[in-house]
C-alpha cells in the first residue's frame, strides 16, 4: 500500500490547491509556534480548512499544551484534525475527547533517543495516530517541526513496530530519500515541509518529483 502523504506548512489557499493536485490526502496548517518558518495565522487557517475538499484532511498543529487553549485554538481555526507538537498531560487528551469527539487526535513524537519509545506507546494509548519528527522540545526555545533534518529511522521502526495506531514519518524528507524512509520505517503516511519549497514557496517541481518517488515501481 502506498503511504498518504501530509504536505505541511501549506501558507495560502493557492498551495492547498496545489498540494491536493498532486496528491496530498492531508494538509498541515502550522499556528502560533516558539519557533519555525511554516506559522500563518488562525484566520488564514480556518480559511484554508474551510475550503479544503472531501476527503482531504486538515491539521491544525498548535503548541498549546492544556485543553483549554487547544480547543481554544481549534474553535478559531475548524479543521477536521488537531496535531500536537508538543507534549500535554494525559489528562488532557481524556478532556479533548470529552470537548471535541468529532475531532481526530495526532501526537507528535520527537524521535530523540530511545527513550522516546515508551513516550510514543504512552501517548499512543489516547490519539488516533501518531507523527515521528525531528523537533526538540527540551531547548529553552523550543523546536517543534520543520526542521528540515532526518533523526534515528531505527528508532522510528521500533515505535511503529509497538503500537497498533498509524504513523507518520516526519523529519528531512525528500525526493531523495523518501524510498529509504518507506523501506526502513514502513509509516502509514509521509509528512513534509522544507524539501518541497523554494524560498518559502511550494514548489510544484519539487512536489512533482516527491510524489514520482513515492509511485514509482
Ligand atoms: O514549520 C514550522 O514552522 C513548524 C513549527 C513547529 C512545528 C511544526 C512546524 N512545521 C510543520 C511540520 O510538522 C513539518 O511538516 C515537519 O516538522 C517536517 O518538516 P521538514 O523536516 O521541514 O520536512
Amino acid at each position: 500500500m502506498y503511504p498518504r502523504v501530509k504536505i505541511c506548512c501549506i501558507s495560502s489557499v493557492n498551495e492547498a490547491a496545489i498540494a491536493v493536485k498532486y496528491g496530498a490526502s492531508a494538509l498541515g496548517l502550522v499556528g502560533k509556534m516558539p519557533s519555525g518558518p511554516g506559522v500563518i495565522s488562525d484566520t488564514l487557517i480556518r480559511e484554508i480548512a474551510a475550503g479544503a475538499p472531501p476527503a482531504v484532511a486538515t491539521f491544525l498543529l498548535t503548541s498549546e499544551t492544556g485543553a483549554g487553549g487547544i480547543i481554544a485554538h481549534h474553535d478559531l481555526t475548524r479543521t477536521n484534525t488537531l496535531q500536537l507538537v508538543d507534549y500535554p498531560d494525559e489528562q488532557v487528551y481524556r478532556e479533548l475527547r470529552a470537548q471535541l469527539p468529532a475531532i481526530k487526535l495526532v501526537q507528535v513524537v520527537h524521535v530523540l533517543d530511545e527513550k522516546d519509545i515508551e513516550l510514543a506507546q504512552r501517548a499512543a494509548t489516547y490519539v488516533d495516530a501518531l507523527l515521528l519528527d525531528s523537533g526538540n522540545p527540551n531547548l529553552e526555545i523550543k523546536i517543534l517541526g520543520g526542521t528540515g533534518n532526518v533523526h534515528n529511522w531505527k528508532i522510528s521502526r521500533m515505535i511503529r513496530e509497538s503500537v497498533k495506531l498509524p504513523v507518520f514519518l516526519a523529519g528531512g524528507l525528500n525526493a531523495g530519500n523518501v524510498r529509504r524512509a518507506m523501506d526502513e520505517v514502513g509509516p502509514y503516511g509521509l509528512d513534509l515541509c522544507s524539501s518541497v519549497r523554494t524560498g518559502g514557496k511550494l514548489d510544484e517541481k519539487k512536489l512533482g518529483e516527491f510524489f514520482n518517488e513515492i509511485y514509482r515501481a
